[in-house]
């Protein structure tokens, strides 16, 4: 008899902990964390400054080591990993979106959204390239293509970005509060293109906000505090996270 696979999870976080500083006095960043982020499933992770969110977000990419526990990105142990075959894991799974965008100011938006297949040295295929141009129509990118970062405003070098994250068809997205330095409509537009493409091209995101209003666009939240998972939601509206975020500072 055939079995069904079980579909892996784009992300998995197992009771992972890390501490800086020395054994005199531990800073206990994360403790015993346990998360999986999947395929078709926008998170947004949340929790007062200093609660871990981007010690989280480090070690899913490996950009930090974890102190125990593990973390696997598309079934791929992250720790097992030396730095070259890190950033390998990261250029090929991973797709960053940035609050300040991080796009390269000298070149245009396209040659910014093709960057990643040319710092892989990963030629583009034919699928490859009819896949940016439906994302850049999607994006209503195609008339500023030749343009640089400097000559586009911040919404559309967000949406630069963000086909620059999706060019490659990453396992996940790490989105670093990537509405933070837009307006509320630019903001709006930029989260419901994120809730698009969790769902129509069932990509894994993963949103680190202070934002209740952002966090009301996922399709879960998770809120850390003191490094460790203070809760797991599905979604909410805005008034919801408010008040939970609200109730986690007064116990606090
Ligand atoms: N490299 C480091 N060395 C020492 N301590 C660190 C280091 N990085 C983070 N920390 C500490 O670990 C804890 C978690 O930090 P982290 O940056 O993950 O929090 P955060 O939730 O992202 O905060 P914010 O919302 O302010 O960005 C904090 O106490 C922080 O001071």
């Amino acid at each position: 008899m055939k079995s069904t696979p079980i579909p892996q999870p784009a992300v998995t976080v197992r009771n992972v902990s890390r501490v800086y500083g020395d054994t005199a006095n531990p800073i206990h960043a994360l403790r015993d964390v346990s998360l999986d982020l999947h395929r078709r499933e926008f998170t947004a992770i949340m929790g007062p400054s200093g609660s871990g969110k981007s010690t989280l977000m480090n070690v899913i990419s490996g950009l930090d080591e974890v102190s125990s526990g593990l973390v696997a990105v598309g079934g791929t142990a992250v720790s097992g990993l030396n730095d070259t075959a890190r950033t390998v894991l990261r250029r090929h799974h991973i797709g960053f979106v940035f609050q300040s965008f991080n796009l390269v100011p000298t070149l245009t938006a396209d040659e910014n959204i093709k960057l990643p297949f040319v710092l892989a040295g990963r030629p583009m295929d034919t699928e490859t390239r009819a896949w940016i141009a439906h994302l850049v129509r999607v994006l209503g990118l195609h008339d500023r293509l030749d343009h640089k970062p400097g000559e586009l405003s911040g919404g559309q070098q967000q949406r630069v970005a963000i086909a620059r994250a999706l060019a490659g068809r990453p396992t996940i997205i790490l989105a670093d509060e990537p509405t933070g330095a837009l307006d509320t409509r630019t903001s709006r537009e930029v989260l419901s293109l994120l809730t698009t493409t969790a769902r129509e091209y069932g990509q894994a995101i993963a949103m680190v906000t202070h934002d209740p209003v952002a966090a009301s666009y996922a399709d879960r939240t998770v809120i850390l505090a003191d490094g460790r998972i203070a809760g797991e939601y599905g979604r909410l509206d805005p008034h919801q996270i408010s008040d939970l975020l609200i109730g986690m500072e007064v116990a606090a």
